[in-house]
Order: structure tokens, then C-alpha cells, then sequence
């Protein structure tokens, strides 16, 4: 079984916003992506709505045929209410802070455990998947099973950065070790932040049983070079598993 690609049109938005107006059509790059062959969508809606905004979220909700996968902070009531009118396929809980530039940290799913069961519970009783954001760390992973989530994210900026400093090995290491922690105790797996071209192939190579990336801000940067279709080819053809001969 190979990792799923959710596409991330977050960018997509701010692109939008830039100038007002529709262009380009937030709806129709979701339509799009589906097409050309992403096996998800992913939104981040954050309160000051500077790229996806919540009406898009509504939007993208008619017209999706593969898997929805909604973002964000579950201690904004605005957005806890847009997801259960939306009811997506899955809620990824973010950390964030009110006017975070982009997210930068995991859960410390120990001190939150108590808050996050709860909320974790009013989603899974709507029917929603749950994921949750945490760093690469076995404690949070020990710690993020109790609270019942159905999966984790992997936050993976400092792969990322690691990996672009030549340190391939030291960047793998702690992603691998979480996300045996996970396998062991039965949690599903995804991943997502600054996973790129460069990146993506040996992060799901080393982790095979990964479930999901989630990709928005290098794919929409590669897609002006190499157009929608293509980078969603591109990407899709890292996460196929090498062949067993
Ligand atoms: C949780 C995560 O890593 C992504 O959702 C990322 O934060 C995208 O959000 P922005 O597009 O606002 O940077
Ligand atoms: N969950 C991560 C995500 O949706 C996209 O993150 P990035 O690729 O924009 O860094």
C-alpha cells in the first residue's frame, strides 16, 4: 500500500487574496488536484482567514470525491463549529496560536491530555477521523495514544531542514523511532511541513507504513515551474514503494 497524497491549497488562497476577487478559483484547483491525481485535500483555515477562508472550506465540501482533510486549532469555537458542519473526513489538531505565522510546534499531548481527549471525542462522535499534530518525540506518541486519537502527524520541519543540510541519517532517525511508537500502539500515521521533491521520497521510504502527507507550500512553488498536473505526478511518484524483486 502506498503513502496518500493530500495536496495543501492554502497557497492557493493567499494567491487569491493577493488581489481580491477569484483567481485563481480555490474551488476549482481543488476539483483539479483530485483529477490529476491527489488522493486528498488539505486545508489550514486560520482565524484572520488570510488564505483559505471558512466559506472556502464549505465549498471544497460539495465538491470533494477523494478525502478532505481539514486543519487547525480546535480551541477557536469558530472552528470547532465549521467542522462539524463540514464533517470531513478527517480533523488534523494543530497547536497554533492566534496570528502564527505558519504551525511551528507539535501538541504536548501529556500536559493536554485531559483537553484533548475531550475534543478528540466530540469529533470522533460526528463520525470524523482525528489526527493530531505532534513533533517526533516516543513520549508525545505514548502520550497521544492515550487521548484516543484515531492518527498522528508527524511535524516534520526539522526533517526538513536537516535533510537540506546533507544530515539525511540524523534527520530520519527521530521520525522513525515516533513512528514505530505508533505502529506499536496501533495509531495510524501521517506527516506534513516542509516535506518536498528533495525530501519525500526517503522520508516514506525509510517509514513505509506511513498512511498520509500532506504537501501545500514547495508543491504550489514547484507547480509555477512545472504546472499543477505535472507536480502532482511528480509528488504521487515519490510514494510509491520500490519493488520487491
Ligand atoms: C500543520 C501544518 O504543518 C500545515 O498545515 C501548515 O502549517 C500549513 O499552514 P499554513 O499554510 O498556514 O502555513
Ligand atoms: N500538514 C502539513 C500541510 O498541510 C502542508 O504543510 P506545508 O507543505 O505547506 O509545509
Amino acid at each position: 500500500m502506498s503513502t496518500k497524497l493530500s495536496v495543501n491549497i492554502n497557497k492557493i488562497a493567499t494567491l487569491r487574496n493577493s488581489r481580491g476577487g477569484n483567481n485563481p478559483d480555490v474551488v476549482k484547483a481543488a476539483v483539479d488536484v483530485q483529477h490529476f491525481g491527489a488522493d486528498g485535500v488539505t486545508v489550514h483555515p486560520r482565524p484572520d482567514e488570510r488564505h483559505i477562508r471558512y466559506n472556502d472550506v464549505r465549498e471544497i465540501k460539495k465538491i470533494i470525491t477523494t478525502e478532505f482533510n481539514i486543519e487547525g486549532n480546535c480551541s477557536e469555537q469558530k472552528f470547532v463549529d465549521l467542522v462539524l458542519e463540514t464533517r470531513p473526513h478527517q480533523v488534523t489538531l494543530v497547536p497554533d496560536v492566534l496570528g502564527q505565522l505558519t504551525s511551528d510546534h507539535g501538541w504536548n499531548t501529556i500536559t493536554h491530555k485531559d483537553y484533548l481527549t475531550d475534543m478528540i471525542q466530540v469529533f470522533k462522535n460526528a463520525g470524523i477521523r482525528v489526527s493530531i499534530f505532534v513533533d517526533p518525540d516516543p513520549e508525545m506518541v505514548i502520550g497521544a495514544a492515550a487521548t484516543g486519537t484515531d492518527r498522528i502527524e508527524l511535524y516534520t520541519e526539522q526533517y526538513a531542514r536537516q535533510f537540506a543540510d546533507g544530515q539525511q541519517k540524523q534527520a530520519i532517525a527521530p521520525y522513525v523511532a515516533a513512528a514505530e511508537k505508533a505502529r506499536e500502539l496501533g495509531i495510524g500515521l501521517n506527516a506534513g511541513h516542509d516535506l518536498d521533491l528533495h525530501n519525500l521520497a526517503y522520508f516514506a521510504q525509510n517509514i513505509p507504513w506511513l498512511d498520509e502527507v500532506s504537501i501545500g507550500h514547495a508543491l504550489i512553488t514547484d507547480a509555477l515551474y512545472y504546472g499543477l498536473q505535472n507536480t502532482v505526478q511528480l509528488y504521487k511518484r515519490l510514494l510509491v514503494p520500490a519493488p520487491k524483486y
